[in-house]
């Protein structure tokens, strides 16, 4: 059903490929099948965080315009303070609420409230700045709509500067680097036994509306691509993600039996792919409330870090006890989204 954004080919020594959008070939940062090497792009973040200015007469005259159709706190400020410490001016634009709304459709009479065409928005702000990053969410009311990711491919097709994704409709690449870059500080602080194989759980938990499936698809893309874990994905019957993301990790609805020996628990909601045939639906069914993490269901754990990329709704999608515990990550991951942003809007120049 999805679409392979962009065939993506590498150069040696860069680890983010490039890709050929219409007769130009510039690198685009979407999905895992645009890095080179995702272990080496989080140990360029690691290095960023040991040293924030080490490049930071790189992006001398850069311009940055980050655009973002939707909501977003850490993705907003931790990309702009990245660009910064690379020397990039970096603009962000609300663009859903400041700019004209956006028609995407082709051949579309547009008569209705929306007063721009993303063919000619996208060169406009591709003539103005080097880099663009977007955030669109989907609309979880058309599945193959949404899976098709037709907004973050137009905006490419046509601004033709290199892309950074700031969360599209299926995927949330930036949250997924930041993932693996603090799982890997994490192993480096407090290593686990030797001879344990790394084990990653990703636990579906209750919410009370329905939201992308993005993260939780992007960071199964890119811990089954990092290859370093046993990898399992724990959710209710009927609410497994689409395949081409869980592919190669074991899927099951056996939350306690999952958590077993996990090293990192990484929580998320998440709304249905094909839960009774229907597409964006909030699981609610009674058992619903069982799937919330707790520190009580934590102890079958290998004393496991517990991960979340936030927002997070206390007492709904994660309890307190957890949240404020020791065994939670969440704000020093929150942290590492500069380091991310900043390793890859480096590789993108
Ligand atoms: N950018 C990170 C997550 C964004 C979004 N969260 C949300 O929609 C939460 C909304 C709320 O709690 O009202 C998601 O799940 O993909
Ligand atoms: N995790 C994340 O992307 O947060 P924001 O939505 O606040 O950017």
């Amino acid at each position: 059903m999805s679409i392979n954004l962009f065939p993506a080919k590498a150069v040696q020594g860069e680890l983010i490929k490039y890709s050929q959008i219409g007769n130009k070939q510039f690198k685009i940062f979407t999905k895992a099948g645009d890095v080179v090497d995702i272990d080496a792009l989080a140990n360029k973040g690691l290095k960023y965080k040991a040293n924030p200015f080490l490049d930071e007469l790189k992006g001398n005259h850069v311009r940055v315009g980050l655009l973002f159709l939707n909501p977003s706190m850490r993705t907003r400020m931790s990309t702009q303070v990245a660009g910064r410490n690379l020397g990039m001016d970096v603009i962000v634009f609300n663009i859903d609420k400041e700019g004209w709304q956006l028609e995407f459709g082709d051949g579309v009479v547009m008569n209705g409230n929306k007063a721009e065409h993303i063919k000619e928005a996208a060169p406009v702000l591709g003539s103005y700045f080097d880099i663009l990053g977007i955030r669109t969410f989907p609309s979880l009311q058309n599945r193959a709509e949404d899976y098709s990711e037709s907004y973050i491919s137009e905006f490419i097709k046509y601004c033709g500067v290199p892309v950074v994704s700031l969360e599209s409709a299926t995927r949330h690449p930036l949250q997924s680097l930041t993932d693996i870059i603090t799982m890997k500080e994490s192993l480096a602080q407090q290593p686990i036994t030797p001879g344990k194989k790394l084990k990653i759980v990703h636990t579906w938990a209750p919410h009370i509306k329905p939201c992308p499936q993005a993260v939780s698809n992007s960071f199964c893309e890119w811990v089954n691509a990092w290859g370093k874990a046993d990898f399992v994905v724990a959710n209710p019957e009927g609410m497994d993600l689409a395949e081409e993301f869980t592919k190669g990790a074991t899927v099951t609805h056996n939350q306690e039996e999952a958590l077993e020996g996990a090293d990192f628990v990484y929580v998320k909601n998440w709304s249905s792919y094909d839960w009774k045939g229907e597409y964006g639906k909030n699981y609610d069914a009674p058992d619903a409330s069982s799937w919330l993490l707790t520190l009580d269901k934590l102890k079958n754990t290998n004393n496991a870090k517990v991960m979340h990329c936030l927002p997070v709704r206390r007492g709904v999608e994660l309890t307190d006890e957890v949240l404020d515990s020791d065994h939670s990550l969440i704000t020093t991951e929150a942290g590492n989204r500069v380091w991310a942003a900043q390793a890859v809007l480096s590789e993108l120049l």
